[in-house]
Protein backbone atom coordinates (compact mmCIF):
# COMPACT_ATOMS: atom_id res chain seq x y z
CA UNK A 1 0.00 0.00 0.00
CA UNK A 2 1.21 3.43 -0.82
CA UNK A 3 2.15 5.48 2.12
CA UNK A 4 1.31 9.00 2.02
CA UNK A 5 2.84 11.27 4.97
CA UNK A 6 0.34 13.12 6.87
CA UNK A 7 0.12 16.75 6.44
CA UNK A 8 -1.56 18.53 9.75
CA UNK A 9 -3.12 21.76 8.73
CA UNK A 10 -0.66 24.28 10.67
CA UNK A 11 -3.77 25.79 12.21
CA UNK A 12 -3.98 22.64 13.72
CA UNK A 13 -0.93 22.50 16.21
CA UNK A 14 -1.58 25.32 18.77
CA UNK A 15 2.02 25.41 18.74
CA UNK A 16 2.80 25.55 15.05
CA UNK A 17 -0.40 27.75 14.61
CA UNK A 18 0.69 30.98 11.91
CA UNK A 19 -0.69 34.07 14.63
CA UNK A 20 -3.08 36.89 12.98
CA UNK A 21 -1.56 39.60 11.46
CA UNK A 22 -1.87 41.78 14.75
CA UNK A 23 0.52 39.59 17.12
CA UNK A 24 3.15 38.98 14.78
CA UNK A 25 3.57 43.05 14.43
CA UNK A 26 6.96 43.80 15.95
CA UNK A 27 6.64 45.58 19.10
CA UNK A 28 6.82 49.63 19.18
CA UNK A 29 10.23 50.60 19.37
CA UNK A 30 10.79 52.77 22.27
CA UNK A 31 10.45 56.74 21.15
CA UNK A 32 13.39 58.52 20.10
CA UNK A 33 14.35 61.44 22.19
CA UNK A 34 17.36 62.68 19.94
CA UNK A 35 16.97 62.38 16.42
CA UNK A 36 19.28 64.10 13.90
CA UNK A 37 19.18 63.83 9.84
CA UNK A 38 21.37 64.71 7.81
CA UNK A 39 23.20 67.43 10.01
CA UNK A 40 26.44 69.48 8.75
CA UNK A 41 27.63 71.84 11.45
CA UNK A 42 30.27 74.48 10.06
CA UNK A 43 32.29 76.62 12.82
CA UNK A 44 33.07 79.17 9.75
CA UNK A 45 34.80 76.84 7.34
CA UNK A 46 35.56 74.16 10.13
CA UNK A 47 32.89 71.16 8.71
CA UNK A 48 32.43 69.91 12.12
CA UNK A 49 29.84 67.79 11.58
CA UNK A 50 29.32 65.83 8.22
CA UNK A 51 25.43 64.53 7.38
CA UNK A 52 24.85 62.76 10.87
CA UNK A 53 22.01 60.73 10.98
CA UNK A 54 21.29 59.79 14.48
CA UNK A 55 18.01 58.34 16.84
CA UNK A 56 19.01 57.41 20.18
CA UNK A 57 15.57 56.00 21.96
CA UNK A 58 15.09 56.35 25.52
CA UNK A 59 16.97 53.92 28.01
CA UNK A 60 20.02 53.72 25.67
CA UNK A 61 23.92 54.55 26.79
CA UNK A 62 25.65 55.71 24.11
CA UNK A 63 28.97 56.38 23.77
CA UNK A 64 30.72 58.88 21.26
CA UNK A 65 34.46 57.93 20.32
CA UNK A 66 36.85 59.03 18.07
CA UNK A 67 40.05 61.04 17.82
CA UNK A 68 40.74 64.28 18.65
CA UNK A 69 38.18 67.34 16.76
CA UNK A 70 36.34 64.45 15.66
CA UNK A 71 33.19 66.13 16.40
CA UNK A 72 31.80 64.70 19.96
CA UNK A 73 31.50 67.76 21.96
CA UNK A 74 29.91 69.24 18.64
CA UNK A 75 27.34 66.66 18.42
CA UNK A 76 26.27 66.61 22.36
CA UNK A 77 26.05 70.22 21.93
CA UNK A 78 23.16 70.19 19.08
CA UNK A 79 21.96 67.22 21.21
CA UNK A 80 21.28 69.81 24.13
CA UNK A 81 20.17 72.80 21.96
CA UNK A 82 23.17 74.98 22.30
CA UNK A 83 24.39 74.49 18.65
CA UNK A 84 21.94 74.75 15.75
CA UNK A 85 22.89 72.72 12.86
CA UNK A 86 24.24 74.11 9.59
CA UNK A 87 22.05 72.22 7.53
CA UNK A 88 19.64 69.05 8.40
CA UNK A 89 17.26 68.51 10.77
CA UNK A 90 17.19 68.16 14.86
CA UNK A 91 14.48 66.74 16.96
CA UNK A 92 15.62 66.89 20.60
CA UNK A 93 13.99 66.29 24.32
CA UNK A 94 13.39 69.85 25.84
CA UNK A 95 16.37 71.30 27.05
CA UNK A 96 14.68 71.34 30.29
CA UNK A 97 13.97 67.61 30.47
CA UNK A 98 17.85 67.07 29.49
CA UNK A 99 21.30 67.60 31.55
CA UNK A 100 24.74 68.39 30.03
CA UNK A 101 27.10 68.06 31.94
CA UNK A 102 31.05 69.79 30.95
CA UNK A 103 34.13 68.44 31.31
CA UNK A 104 35.05 71.35 33.67
CA UNK A 105 31.84 72.43 35.05
CA UNK A 106 31.12 76.20 35.58
CA UNK A 107 30.60 76.31 39.33
CA UNK A 108 29.22 79.52 40.60
CA UNK A 109 31.40 81.42 43.75
CA UNK A 110 28.55 80.27 46.43
CA UNK A 111 28.04 77.41 48.22
CA UNK A 112 27.54 73.73 46.51
CA UNK A 113 23.96 74.12 47.64
CA UNK A 114 23.37 77.05 46.33
CA UNK A 115 25.22 76.01 43.02
CA UNK A 116 22.49 72.91 42.72
CA UNK A 117 19.30 74.61 43.90
CA UNK A 118 20.21 78.06 41.56
CA UNK A 119 20.65 75.75 38.72
CA UNK A 120 16.91 74.10 39.71
CA UNK A 121 15.15 77.13 40.21
CA UNK A 122 16.39 78.38 37.31
CA UNK A 123 14.17 75.79 35.65
CA UNK A 124 11.21 77.13 37.41
CA UNK A 125 11.43 75.57 40.65
CA UNK A 126 10.53 77.43 43.79
CA UNK A 127 13.18 78.45 45.83
CA UNK A 128 12.45 76.47 49.35
CA UNK A 129 11.77 73.19 46.96
CA UNK A 130 15.46 73.94 44.95
CA UNK A 131 17.10 74.05 47.80
CA UNK A 132 15.41 71.03 49.66
CA UNK A 133 16.23 69.01 46.35
CA UNK A 134 19.72 70.63 46.38
CA UNK A 135 20.16 69.23 49.56
CA UNK A 136 18.50 65.23 48.87
CA UNK A 137 20.87 65.31 45.96
CA UNK A 138 23.67 66.46 46.86
CA UNK A 139 23.60 63.41 49.73
CA UNK A 140 23.00 61.05 46.92
CA UNK A 141 26.33 61.94 45.77
CA UNK A 142 27.54 61.30 49.09
CA UNK A 143 28.69 65.27 48.92
CA UNK A 144 26.39 65.99 51.81
CA UNK A 145 28.83 67.23 54.49
CA UNK A 146 30.64 69.79 51.32
CA UNK A 147 26.97 71.57 50.84
CA UNK A 148 28.47 74.48 52.93
CA UNK A 149 31.46 75.01 50.77
CA UNK A 150 32.59 77.28 47.84
CA UNK A 151 31.77 75.41 45.08
CA UNK A 152 34.67 77.06 43.70
CA UNK A 153 36.99 75.97 45.49
CA UNK A 154 36.00 72.22 44.93
CA UNK A 155 38.35 69.57 43.19
CA UNK A 156 37.58 68.50 39.90
CA UNK A 157 36.05 65.34 41.28
CA UNK A 158 33.66 67.55 43.51
CA UNK A 159 32.87 69.64 41.13
CA UNK A 160 31.38 66.87 38.32
CA UNK A 161 29.84 65.28 41.23
CA UNK A 162 27.87 68.83 42.28
CA UNK A 163 27.15 68.65 38.16
CA UNK A 164 25.53 64.95 38.58
CA UNK A 165 23.48 65.89 41.75
CA UNK A 166 22.30 68.85 39.55
CA UNK A 167 21.08 66.55 36.77
CA UNK A 168 19.56 64.07 39.37
CA UNK A 169 17.51 67.18 41.20
CA UNK A 170 16.38 67.61 37.81
CA UNK A 171 14.43 64.37 37.65
CA UNK A 172 16.00 64.52 33.52
CA UNK A 173 14.89 62.02 31.02
CA UNK A 174 18.66 62.42 29.55
CA UNK A 175 22.01 62.94 30.69
CA UNK A 176 24.51 64.26 28.36
CA UNK A 177 28.11 64.09 29.62
CA UNK A 178 31.09 65.66 27.57
CA UNK A 179 33.99 63.65 28.85
CA UNK A 180 32.94 63.43 32.17
CA UNK A 181 36.18 61.52 33.81
CA UNK A 182 39.19 63.60 31.75
CA UNK A 183 41.11 65.35 33.79
CA UNK A 184 40.16 63.56 37.15
CA UNK A 185 42.66 60.56 39.26
CA UNK A 186 41.87 57.21 39.45
CA UNK A 187 39.58 57.22 42.55
CA UNK A 188 37.79 60.27 41.44
CA UNK A 189 37.22 58.99 38.15
CA UNK A 190 36.01 55.40 39.77
CA UNK A 191 33.49 57.52 41.86
CA UNK A 192 32.24 59.40 39.03
CA UNK A 193 31.84 56.41 36.69
CA UNK A 194 29.98 54.99 39.75
CA UNK A 195 27.23 57.36 39.70
CA UNK A 196 26.98 57.10 36.04
CA UNK A 197 26.35 53.57 36.34
CA UNK A 198 23.85 54.08 39.38
CA UNK A 199 22.15 56.96 37.26
CA UNK A 200 21.63 54.82 34.19
CA UNK A 201 19.45 52.23 36.46
CA UNK A 202 15.78 52.63 36.04
CA UNK A 203 14.36 55.15 38.65
CA UNK A 204 10.37 55.42 39.27
CA UNK A 205 10.01 52.79 36.20
CA UNK A 206 12.18 55.13 33.97
CA UNK A 207 15.46 54.51 32.70
CA UNK A 208 17.76 57.81 32.29
CA UNK A 209 18.86 58.27 28.80
CA UNK A 210 22.96 58.67 28.76
CA UNK A 211 25.03 60.13 26.03
CA UNK A 212 28.64 60.69 26.92
CA UNK A 213 31.93 61.40 24.88
CA UNK A 214 34.91 59.48 25.91
CA UNK A 215 38.59 58.73 25.11
CA UNK A 216 38.36 55.88 27.59
CA UNK A 217 37.69 52.13 26.31
CA UNK A 218 37.52 50.69 29.15
CA UNK A 219 34.81 53.19 30.61
CA UNK A 220 33.37 52.83 27.01
CA UNK A 221 33.03 49.24 27.92
CA UNK A 222 31.93 49.37 31.21
CA UNK A 223 29.26 52.00 30.86
CA UNK A 224 27.93 52.10 27.00
CA UNK A 225 24.95 50.01 25.77
CA UNK A 226 25.70 51.54 22.16
CA UNK A 227 28.81 53.41 20.40
CA UNK A 228 29.29 55.84 18.21
CA UNK A 229 32.10 56.33 16.55
CA UNK A 230 33.04 59.61 14.87
CA UNK A 231 35.71 60.63 12.40
CA UNK A 232 35.98 64.02 11.05
CA UNK A 233 32.27 64.77 11.97
CA UNK A 234 31.26 61.78 10.28
CA UNK A 235 29.81 58.82 11.49
CA UNK A 236 31.98 56.03 10.65
CA UNK A 237 30.50 53.35 13.21
CA UNK A 238 27.49 52.68 14.79
CA UNK A 239 26.93 49.59 17.01
CA UNK A 240 25.92 47.54 19.94
CA UNK A 241 28.52 48.38 22.27
CA UNK A 242 29.65 44.09 22.06
CA UNK A 243 29.58 44.63 18.16
CA UNK A 244 31.85 47.86 18.42
CA UNK A 245 34.75 45.79 20.41
CA UNK A 246 34.10 42.41 19.18
CA UNK A 247 33.01 42.69 15.03
CA UNK A 248 34.31 43.84 12.10
CA UNK A 249 34.63 47.60 11.97
CA UNK A 250 35.59 50.38 9.32
CA UNK A 251 39.64 50.06 8.76
CA UNK A 252 39.67 53.52 10.67
CA UNK A 253 37.20 52.38 13.44
CA UNK A 254 39.30 49.19 14.00
CA UNK A 255 42.77 51.28 14.22
CA UNK A 256 41.23 53.62 16.55
CA UNK A 257 39.96 50.73 18.64
CA UNK A 258 43.94 48.77 18.64
CA UNK A 259 45.00 52.19 19.93
CA UNK A 260 46.86 52.72 16.58
CA UNK A 261 44.91 56.04 15.72
CA UNK A 262 45.06 58.97 18.77
N1 LIG B 1 34.17 77.25 18.66
C1 LIG B 1 34.81 76.71 17.63
N2 LIG B 1 35.24 77.46 16.60
C2 LIG B 1 35.88 76.92 15.54
N3 LIG B 1 36.13 75.61 15.41
C3 LIG B 1 35.72 74.81 16.40
C4 LIG B 1 35.05 75.31 17.56
N4 LIG B 1 34.77 74.27 18.38
C5 LIG B 1 35.25 73.18 17.76
N5 LIG B 1 35.82 73.50 16.59
C6 LIG B 1 36.41 72.56 15.62
O1 LIG B 1 35.40 71.64 15.26
C7 LIG B 1 35.94 70.33 15.15
C8 LIG B 1 35.23 69.40 16.12
O2 LIG B 1 35.54 69.81 17.43
P1 LIG B 1 34.93 69.08 18.73
O3 LIG B 1 35.37 69.87 19.91
O4 LIG B 1 33.50 68.87 18.53
O5 LIG B 1 35.70 67.68 18.66
P2 LIG B 1 35.88 66.57 19.82
O6 LIG B 1 35.73 65.26 19.14
O7 LIG B 1 34.99 66.86 20.96
O8 LIG B 1 37.40 66.79 20.21
P3 LIG B 1 38.17 66.41 21.60
O9 LIG B 1 38.21 64.92 21.68
O10 LIG B 1 39.52 66.99 21.38
O11 LIG B 1 37.43 67.07 22.72
C9 LIG B 1 37.44 70.46 15.40
O12 LIG B 1 38.08 70.61 14.15
C10 LIG B 1 37.53 71.75 16.21
O13 LIG B 1 38.78 72.37 16.01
Amino acid sequence: MKRVASIMPLDADPALAIPAAADVREPAPAPALFSLRDVDLHYGRVRALHGVDLSIHAGERVALVGTNGSGKSTLLRVLHGLLAPTSGTVSCLPRNRQALVFQRPHMLRTSVRNNVALGLWLRGMGWRQARQSAVDALARVDMAELAGRNAKALSGGQQQRVALAQAWAMDADALLLDEPTANLDPHAKREVEALMQEFAQPRSGRTMTMVFSSHNLGQVKRLASRVVYLERGRVLADLPVHAFFNGPLPEEAGLFVKGEKI
